[in-house]
């Protein structure tokens, strides 16, 4: 147990932010890095930001990556992807393709990293847009708990749930960060050196949570 003067090193972490274009992945991460809005829409190529959070009284340094969303930019995905320990899945509650894009972008991550637990969290922004509403709750509800993952329903223009979604993430990745072996059970020399196998204990061994 730390005692309560114990040094507590700053922890890096790289986060990718994906999601279809125009689903306000820019807007989410200035919100979040900066506290501003942004009304203009300019498609991103790439860019990134670092800033550094307390998050349950540890330090958290974060490079966030911002990436592109339009067609043009997604051969570059496959190199995000590979850098990134943890996702923010983004869609927009007004797009219904937008949630579709997502199934994709997740099969992607787990290919590239192979590893089903890799620290992803799931924002339907634009919170604020309820009347144009196209996905229902209840389907990204249900998304959450197939791929044990959390859910905020986000608006970067209200500001709403953008920190409690980036500092979520933040705490996935502590854990794992924190118990790199917490993933492997005893039974798993037994049952033999099996990736499959040890991704399927894995994903059955994952806590659900879904926070709208
Ligand atoms: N109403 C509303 N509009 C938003 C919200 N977030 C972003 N927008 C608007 O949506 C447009 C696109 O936002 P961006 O943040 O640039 O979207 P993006 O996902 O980064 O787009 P790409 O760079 O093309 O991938 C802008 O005009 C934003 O002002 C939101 O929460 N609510």
């Amino acid at each position: 147990m730390p005692s309560k003067f114990s040094y507590q090193p700053c922890r890096e972490f790289n986060v990718v932010v994906l999601g279809a274009g125009g689903v306000g992945k820019s807007c989410l991460t200035a919100q979040f890095v900066h506290n501003e809005w942004i009304e203009s829409y300019d498609p991103t190529i790439e860019d990134s930001y670092r800033t550094q959070r307390a998050v349950d009284g540890r330090q958290v340094m974060l490079e966030i990556l911002d990436t592109a969303g339009t067609e043009q930019f997604v051969a570059m995905r496959d190199l995000y992807m590979k850098t990134g320990q943890g996702f923010l899945l983004v869609f927009s509650i007004a797009s219904r393709t937008s949630f579709e894009e997502l199934e994709t972008l997740r099969d992607d991550i787990i290919r590239i990293k192979d590893d089903e637990d890799i620290p992803i969290v799931i924002v339907g922004n634009k919170a604020d847009l309820e009347d144009q509403r196209a996905v229902d709750r209840a389907k990204a509800f249900s998304l959450s708990q197939r791929w044990s993952a959390p859910y905020y329903e986000a608006s970067a223009r209200t500001r709403t749930n953008v920190d409690e979604a980036f500092i979520d993430l933040c705490r996935q990745m502590l854990r794992r960060d924190d118990n790199p072996d917490d993933m492997r059970d005893d039974s798993y020399t037994l049952r033999g050196d099996d990736p499959a196998a040890k991704r399927r204990r894995r994903k059955r061994r994952k806590e659900k949570c879904t926070i709208l």
